[in-house]
């Protein structure tokens, strides 16, 4: 499998070192397409894949797999491309579906071009869990807590704070570089506007922490990940890397754990 990386930033830093460097998953990241040349002339230099900033020369390298590492608004001048040049596609920038009906679109054509798009669980867990409870539409209500510290949230506070609670869809339009999580558990659970959010700044807290509730026919369930963060950049946990990596390991599995 020849893997493509959309970014030059944290999470595609950590996939080249572990497919490139250290053979973590089938196949090797042979080009990244990004717009910081001074980051990627330096990837290229350490991992030895080819570097494009044309969107249009970076899709048309022989590249099955394309993850997407950029941010939300990012994402969404570049992923369409992806699926029409019929490649799969792996999103991080989840926050970027809070607009369903693009959903639809990039799922329509990748239905059409015979593609896949992976939505990888990221920063969270429990998304097995809401699409079994959803299977019958017996899901009522999905609510995500999360606490960061005022580093991971980029801001200086010496007190505990709520700083948002309302709908998935309001959260990552206002934090959209740490919410993504929110985005991806309304997918898969019951939306954008019925999944509630809260977020916390806690100057206490080392670790990005998750708390998920939710309620329905099945019964309840109560999740909570304590995610350490990535060095590189704190915003990100390391679970969420570490989640496109798994994605990368299964996509040719006959094996599926999970639905
Ligand atoms: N699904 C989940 O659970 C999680 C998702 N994420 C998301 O994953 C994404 C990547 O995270 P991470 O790697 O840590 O972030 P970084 O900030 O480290 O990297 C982002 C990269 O995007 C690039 N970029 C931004 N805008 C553009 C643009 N218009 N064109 C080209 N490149 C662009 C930046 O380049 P430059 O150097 O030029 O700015 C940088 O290389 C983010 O959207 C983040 O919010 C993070 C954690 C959890
Ligand atoms: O990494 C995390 O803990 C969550 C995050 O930033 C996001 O969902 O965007």
């Amino acid at each position: 499998m020849n893997i493509g990386i959309i970014g030059t930033g944290n999470i595609a830093t950590y996939l080249l070192e572990q497919v490139n460097e250290k053979s973590m998953a089938d196949g090797r990241i042979t080009a990244v397409f990004g717009r910081n040349v001074e980051a990627g002339t330096r990837l290229k230099e350490r991992f030895g894949m080819e570097f494009y900033t044309d969107l249009d020369e970076f899709l048309s390298a022989p590249v099955d797999t394309v993850v997407e590492a950029v941010t939300v608004d990012a994402a969404r001048l570049f992923i369409k491309q992806v699926v029409e040049r019929q490649k799969d596609l792996i999103v991080s920038s989840i926050g970027v579906f809070k607009d369903f009906a693009f959903l639809d679109e990039l799922t329509g054509l990748a239905d059409a071009n015979s593609t896949k798009i992976y939505l990888p669980s990221g920063a969270i867990g429990g998304l097995d869990v809401l699409q079994s409870a959803r299977a019958l539409g017996g899901l009522e209500s999905v609510q995500l807590t999360t606490r960061k510290s005022p580093m991971s949230l980029g801001m200086e506070t010496d007190r505990e704070q709520v700083l948002f609670d309302g709908t998935a869809f309001d959260a990552v339009g206002k934090f959209p570089k740490n919410i993504n999580v929110a985005l991806v558990l309304a997918i898969a659970g019951i939306g954008v506007h019925e999944t509630k959010v809260r977020i916390i700044v806690d100057p206490e807290i080392e670790r990005n922490t998750h708390t998920i509730e939710a309620q329905g026919d099945f019964g309840k369930m109560h999740l909570q990940v304590e995610n350490n963060q990535m060095a590189a950049n704190p915003k990100t946990s390391l679970l969420a890397a570490l989640s496109i990596l798994s994605v990368l390991q299964n996509k040719s599995k006959a094996l599926r754990i999970g639905n």
